[in-house]
């Protein structure tokens, strides 16, 4: 006989808890080995659990396969926050990165959305008489800082401040005392910072071998950090080495070329990069005093000493042609914050400004093939430094890029076309151009501009071409290289570079916590995870349901009434 409750079970769990008085007509029910007693179930049917059973179990797969999803393979992931404060020469600036981990995997960067950063001016080292002002200095930075990243997060945001040339040509006492100005401040920031994670990154010795998760730096400094920076937004990290691109950049102290190079070179010149499964060898050199505040000072120098004595000799023998500064150009005459009065009143005692592009451009010459007589290798391009032979695309970045902009808008206006793809022979008309112009005409013609800048613009053109084009030999129609200071709206900025190494080896360290991954999630993962809560709580609801007895109402034969009694187990 077939088994009367298989029938009625889905029914009766949508009524199991009537009331008696109105149920529907009673329905025998016998149960095949239960007691003498014959109990008749008025309409409720013996409720077998097993529906609320797959219904439980259901909604607990269902939640811990949605949370499962969300913690480890949802693209969200969790939200991390690092701080890399860049110490240059001329400003110190602070960049707040915000990039996801997901699922404890490799950290994914969006500098695009992902970036904050702030400048203040000027750089660190101009506190080596002041030492205390230099820590303050950080105290703005910080509290943009603090704006940025949520109080929860502070404490584990790591924190790293980074100078570069514009202490490295500090004595290394002063250095040091700069830097103890700064930990103080530091370490009070809220941040996670240990002392040394404020430092001088190196320009050229090798450093520790970082064993990254998928980098291995031999020797990392400013020059690699921009080269991992500008592949990895140009997508060529992890290709092949012939099509990743060089840099070249001209900051306000120091000068780096970093290049991939299969050519046999020596070590303290040999950077080696290994992303997933190819290992990149690099020529990386960062010169020191050839960024362009520097040398535009050591040019000066140069003139005073009679390392470079113009076609024109000097009016009178303690006076000397500035042929880098437009004609016209005195000190007192402009607002001009150079240096400190005693600066100006140097310059005036000591130079006439007489602006001539072909002879500021052949003291520039003199002054970046100084010691080129020492040099030991068969080719030296710039002094007496290894160099191999430049190879591939080259992005020129920070003053390559400023002053390419500025004449590119100048030539512009006065309807020349300066072509990107022959930058430098346009810029050579135009660098002639501007340095032969009377400086009061300058000046009213680029009001906008900053006064410091434009006056550096005629030194800087000729300085351009004599380093790229007359040392380096790039030809003056060269497609190969490119003036920019971003890719993709994304800066170049070698701090960056920086963050994906340290980023990158902190999560290969460091699985990411769940609280982190909730706690930090945005609203949408957080609703996600509420969601999956209410699944949890309902399936354990269903469950305590099924446990509780399930009773019913039965019409009772022997006591000739209605009584309420257990169903299910027999
Ligand atoms: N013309 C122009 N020059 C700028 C501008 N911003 C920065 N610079 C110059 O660009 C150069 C490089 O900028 P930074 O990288 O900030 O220089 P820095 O980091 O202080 O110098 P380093 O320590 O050698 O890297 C410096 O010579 C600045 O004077 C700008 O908006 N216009
Ligand atoms: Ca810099």
């Amino acid at each position: 006989m077939r088994r009367s409750h298989a029938r009625n079970r889905v029914e009766s769990k949508s009524k199991s808890t009537t009331n008696p008085q109105k149920m529907d007509p009673i329905k025998l029910q016998i149960r095949s080995n239960s007691r003498s007693t014959a109990l008749f179930s008025r309409n409720s049917r013996q409720t077998k659990p097993i529906p609320s059973f797959i219904a439980v179990s259901i909604a607990i797969s269902l939640a811990l396969f949605a949370f499962i999803y969300i913690v480890f393979f949802s693209s969200k992931g969790s939200v991390k926050y690092g701080i890399i404060i860049d110490g240059g020469s001329t400003g110190t600036r602070i960049h707040v990165i915000r990039y996801r981990v997901d699922g404890g995997k490799n950290p994914v960067f969006d500098f695009k959305e992902g970036l904050d950063s702030l400048r203040v001016n000027p750089g660190l080292s101009a506190y080596a008489e002041d030492l205390a002002l230099a820590g303050y200095s950080l105290k703005e930075l910080l509290e943009f800082a603090r704006r940025k990243v949520p109080k929860k997060q502070w404490g584990e945001t790591e924190i790293r401040l980074m100078a570069t040339a514009g202490m490295r040509l500090l004595d290394d006492e002063v250095q040091e005392r700069i830097l103890e100005q700064c930990r103080k401040v530091l370490r009070v920031s809220g941040f996670k910072f240990r002392d040394d994670w404020a430092s001088v990154i190196t320009g050229n010795t090798m450093c520790m071998v970082l064993i990254l998760d998928s980098m291995i730096v031999l020797g990392s400094d400013e020059g690699v950090y921009a080269w991992v920076v500008a592949n990895y937004v140009l997508g060529t990290l992890g290709g092949n080495p012939l099509h990743t691109t060089g840099i070249i950049e001209l900051g306000g102290a120091s000068a780096q070329v970093t290049f991939f190079s299969n050519e046999p070179m020596p070590s303290e010149f040999s950077r080696s990069i290994k992303f997933g499964n190819i290992t990149y060898s690099l020529y990386s050199h960062s010169f020191l005093h050839f960024g362009q505040n520097v040398a535009h000072e050591s040019l000066r120098a140069s003139l005073v000493n009679g390392d470079f004595s113009p076609a024109a000799d000097s009016l009178h023998k303690e006076m000397y042609i500035d042929p880098c500064t437009p004609k016209g150009y005195f000190p007192e005459s402009s607002n001009l914050s150079l240096g400190s009065v005693a600066e100006k009143s140097k310059y005036i005692s000591e130079f006439k400004a007489r602006g001539n592009f072909s002879e500021c451009r052949s003291a520039a010459l003199t002054l970046l093939q100084k010691g080129k007589e020492r040099c030991s290798y068969d080719h030296c391009y710039l002094g007496s430094v290894f160099m191999p032979k430049l190879r591939g695309k080259f992005l020129a970045t920070e003053n390559f890029f400023y002053t390419s902009k500025f004449f590119l808008c100048l030539l512009l206006d006065q309807f020349f076309r300066l072509r990107q793809r022959a930058f430098l022979s346009d810029l050579i008309m135009a660098g002639k151009h501007f340095c032969e112009e009377d400086w009061s005409k300058l000046k009213k013609k680029h009001q906008s501009l900053n006064e410091e800048d434009l006056l550096r613009y005629c030194f800087s053109s000729a300085y351009i071409v004599a380093l790229l084009h007359d040392s380096l030999e790039i030809a003056l129609d060269d497609e190969r290289i490119s003036f920019a200071n971003q890719v993709n709206d994304i800066p170049l900025d070698w701090a960056l570079g920086a963050f994906i190494l340290q980023s990158t080896s902190i999560s290969d360290v460091q699985q990411t916590d769940w609280i982190t991954i909730i706690m930090s999630s945005d609203s949408s993962t957080l609703i996600s995870i509420t969601a999956i809560s209410a699944i949890l709580m309902f399936a354990a609801w269903s469950i305590s349901k099924w446990r509780k007895p399930q009773l019913k109402t039965v019409y009772d034969l022997e006591k000739g009434r209605y009584i309420v009694t257990r169903i299910g187990r027999s």
